[in-house]
């Protein structure tokens, strides 16, 4: 469960970028008093246009960012005052994989493992199941920096995924993946919600989100602007496709 509590976030602007952007105030808004739910066995989706907030949101929740006001509780667990408790619940996967080149998956898994303190046993039993579901014993022996870019993102995912989070939080996985591993990834989606995982995740693609969300925020310009069920979701579309019925939203509360 990931309950979202009245989240704000405001990055300090240096000389340097204020000039860029040409505007006079020592701060941007990026995220502002936005509240919302994650259910577990659920599957929830965070739309909005470029810039809206969604990577400064998946970023506070897995505490790699400190929200500037509110909280945000993850399995109960307040990112403020236990980020350590928190991490330990969470695997975070972003478009930008960051692994180090010179390891092997299996390396890299272990070492993350390590850091989890898991026991060897549930690791290697973990560690299979992931490499088959992901397909990745056939270069499981490479080094990454001899990867391509699918591959290593499926490095990134049995990384962030070996010591069986609660709550996962994806940051656009698909993006810039050919359709079959996009589509592992999306399996992956599908079983940690059967798992009963809480699944977090962000996206552009609509017939992404139309195939595995049940329940949905748009944000725009940092405000949370829709909130509701994928079903209520169709429903008010009208006939109107996902993408004209996303657009609608935006525009009316542009
Ligand atoms: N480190 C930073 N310093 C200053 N401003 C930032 C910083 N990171 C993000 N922003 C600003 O915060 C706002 C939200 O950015 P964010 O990356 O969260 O949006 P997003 O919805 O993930 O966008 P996209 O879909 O393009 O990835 C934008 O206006 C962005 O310029």
């Amino acid at each position: 469960m990931i309950n979202v509590e009245n989240i704000t976030k405001q990055y300090a602007l240096s000389k340097k970028q204020r000039k860029e952007l040409q505007i006079n105030s020592t701060s941007v808004a990026a995220v502002n008093n936005v509240s919302f739910i994650c259910k577990p066995g659920r599957v929830f989706s965070l739309l909005g246009p470029n810039g809206a907030g969604k990577t400064s949101l998946l970023r506070m929740v897995s505490t790699i960012l400190k929200p500037s006001s509110g909280d945000i509780k993850v399995d109960g667990v307040s990112v403020i005052d236990n980020p350590q408790e928190v991490r330990r619940k969470i695997g975070f996967l972003t478009g930008s994989t960051n692994l180090y080149d010179r390891l092997t998956p299996g390396e890299i898994v272990k070492y993350f493992a390590d850091l989890h303190g898991m026991e060897r046993s549930l690791f290697n039993e973990r560690k299979e199941n992931l490499f088959e579901q992901l397909n990745i014993n056939e270069f499981s022996k490479k080094r990454i920096g001899q990867l391509s870019t699918g591959m290593k993102q499926k490095v990134s995912i049995a990384r962030s995924m070996i010591h069986d989070p609660s709550v996962v939080i994806f940051d656009e996985p698909t993006s810039g993946l050919d359709v079959i591993t996009a589509n592992s990834i999306i399996e992956l989606i599908r079983q940690c919600k059967k798992d009963g995982k809480t699944v977090i995740f962000s996206s552009h693609i609509m017939s992404e989100v139309d195939l595995l969300c049940d329940d949905l925020a748009i944000i725009a310009k940092g405000n949370l602007i829709y909130n509701d069920t994928m079903d209520a979701y169709r429903k008010q579309s009208e006939g109107k496709s996902l993408i004209e019925a996303f657009i609608n939203i935006v525009n009316q509360n542009n």
